[in-house]
């Protein structure tokens, strides 16, 4: 007989707007995410028998989310989540986890005429910041943080030779080639007692992600790149080392292709090897390197 394996529901791309306003100065400061709300716990009578007394509707859940946001600070976004994720615990006792998944987008203050602008912002690139917080009951509070879309090239500074060769590979081996991905980045915290351990020494989190971002940006340039598995690895190395309440630094990096462009039937161009300039940027397929690091 079919039985229940496993089970989870609730809100998905709700998406939260948050202003604070400095009276005094009159400055602004905005943040703008998206969140997903899944509750878990003796639900299993909601699909088995139709049973919705045990079903938070998920549109009361939409309304907590934005109850929470005005509660609390939405900065930053593991203790938002956190908060948010504790609370069905605390409210509803058949309720034993909920998971909280929140994706910052950028709203970036103007600089105008040499000044930041008080109350004026632009989105500087698809990037996102995101948290991933799940309370469970009698285990405390997980926290994953991480960077989402942030796109990257160099345009040399990259290699990649001395891998299998056999029968199957038609790859040249490559000293010098172009290096781009979109940068999917992770850490996760050892595990958290309560939220009251989450807002202790929260600085932590806004650290940790400024430190990620820099790490990624400054060893992606600076590496003379062996390959994407080595950069990556090296990374995640460092992101261990900035802040050590971190358990697990993770990437997941496309490897995007531009390839070469042979030119030589046109009049003799030279555009390969080192008189490249041209290339043809590829959409697929595309290369995928991941891996998680652990201390
Ligand atoms: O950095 C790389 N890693 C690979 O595993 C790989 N495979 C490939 O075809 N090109 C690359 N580049």
């Amino acid at each position: 007989m079919p039985s229940l394996a496993s089970a989870r529901y609730g809100k998905d791309n709700v998406r939260v707007y948050k202003v604070s306003k400095d009276a005094s100065t009159g400055v602004q400061t905005v943040t703008e995410m998206t969140v997903c709300c899944l509750l878990e716990g003796a639900i299993e009578t909601s699909y088995t028998t139709a049973d919705n007394s045990v079903v938070v509707a998920t549109d009361s859940i939409k309304n907590t989310i934005y109850i929470k946001a005005k509660e609390h600070p939405v900065n930053p976004p593991e203790l938002y989540a956190a908060h948010l994720a504790q609370h069905f615990l605390d409210r509803y006792a058949h309720i034993s986890a909920a998971h909280v998944k929140v994706v910052v987008h950028r709203w970036t203050r103007m600089t105008i005429d040499g000044a930041p602008h008080p109350h004026s912002f632009f989105r500087d690139g698809q990037e996102t910041r995101n948290v991933e917080a799940t309370a469970a009951r009698g285990s405390g509070i997980s926290i994953k943080s991480g960077i989402v879309g942030l796109t990257v090239l160099k345009s040399t500074g990259s290699a990649f030779h001395g891998f299998v060769r056999d029968e199957f590979t038609t790859l040249a081996e490559t000293w010098d080639r172009i290096l781009s991905t979109d940068v999917d980045a992770g850490w996760t915290w050892k595990p958290f007692a309560d939220v009251a351990a989450v807002e202790n020494g929260v600085e932590r989190f806004d650290r940790a992600w400024e430190a990620a971002r820099n790490i990624t940006m400054k060893t992606f340039a600076n590496d003379e790149s062996a390959s994407v598995q080595n950069t990556m690895y090296k990374m995640c190395e460092q992101i261990l080392a900035a802040e050590e309440e971190i358990q697990f630094a993770n990437y997941s990096l496309p490897n995007k292709h531009y390839f070469e462009i042979d030119l030589s039937w046109h009049k003799g161009l030279k555009n390969t090897g080192k008189d490249a300039e041209v290339y043809a940027p590829q959409s697929g397929p595309n290369g995928l390197i991941k891996c998680e690091v652990s201390r």
